[in-house]
């Protein structure tokens, strides 16, 4: 059976703006799922919807379901049980989850003792730990007492990603979570989510605009623009022999496509 499975999802803006247009995805327990396109393309309306965060005065129709729940006929409570503990954000700026004034560490803490994950304080500690080094930190101490601006852009998406998975999610939604960062940061930040996926068995969304950061995730590729998806399929035959003129104008278009 299919983790996350999007039928027919259509999301209309106030003003008439259809963001999402009979969006159709599938994505297996495990498994990574890139979905691929140009700003303005639904790309994150997508994302925000599946975590049940549309926004406001936003029509929606169709179905997603997480493990055969149908999650657009949830209410909000029962929604914010499920976001955090069962589906994982990381955000292109960690900025958005991580608080400036609270030290990291207390940051994943209150996340584990709010869903009742951890039973004492000091379990939530050690696993705030173990968290961090899980999303690759190298020294999860040092990281655990300092605040955000204290950290390198790479180590402040370490430490966003250490909280979306501290309650033990079986899908991380990422959208465009390694954008801010330089070329190298980038890479790893891409491969920590290959290693959650091998290690942890979190399936993955990601939302990018990135064909290089696609490439790196393989798994499978959903391209769209103006709120369709144009194309899906396996990375390695989507990136490399596309069947749609404007996948195929993507992928000539990226520098690193003949790399
Ligand atoms: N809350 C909103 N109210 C009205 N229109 C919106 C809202 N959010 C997004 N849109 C519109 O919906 C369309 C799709 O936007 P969306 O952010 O989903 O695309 P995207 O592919 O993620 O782009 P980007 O990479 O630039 O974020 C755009 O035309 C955008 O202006």
């Amino acid at each position: 059976m299919s983790l996350l499975r999007v039928d027919d999802l259509t999301v209309t803006y106030p003003g008439g703006v259809r963001a999402a247009d009979g969006v159709s995805l599938d994505l297996a327990a495990g498994g990574a799922l890139v979905l691929l396109g140009e700003s303005g393309s639904g790309k994150t309306t997508v994302a925000r919807t599946v975590l049940g965060l549309p926004g406001r005065g936003a029509a929606v129709t169709g179905r997603v379901r997480l493990a055969g729940t149908d999650l657009l006929g949830l209410d909000e409570r029962t929604l914010g049980r499920i976001r955090g503990r069962r589906i994982g954000y990381v955000p292109q700026d960690p900025a958005a989850v991580l608080d400036p004034l609270r030290r990291i560490g207390p940051q994943i803490t209150e996340v584990l003792r709010r869903h009742r994950v951890a039973d004492s304080r000091r379990a939530a500690r050690a696993d705030a730990l173990r968290l961090l080094a899980t999303a690759g930190v190298p020294d999860p101490e040092r990281v655990a007492r300092a605040h955000p601006h204290e950290l390198s852009g790479g180590l402040r998406q370490r430490a966003a990603i250490a909280v979306a998975v501290s309650c033990g999610p079986e899908l991380l939604i990422a959208d465009e979570p390694t954008t801010a960062l330089d070329a190298l940061v980038r890479g790893r930040i891409l491969d920590l989510f290959g290693t959650l996926r091998t290690d942890c068995g979190i399936a993955l969304l990601l939302v990018t605009h990135d064909l290089a950061a696609a490439r790196r995730i393989g798994g499978e590729v959903a391209v769209m623009r103006t709120g369709r998806i144009v194309e899906r399929g396996p990375a390695t035959r989507i990136l490399a022999d596309p069947d749609h003129p404007f996948t195929t104008d993507l992928v000539t278009a990226d520098p690193g496509a003949d790399r």
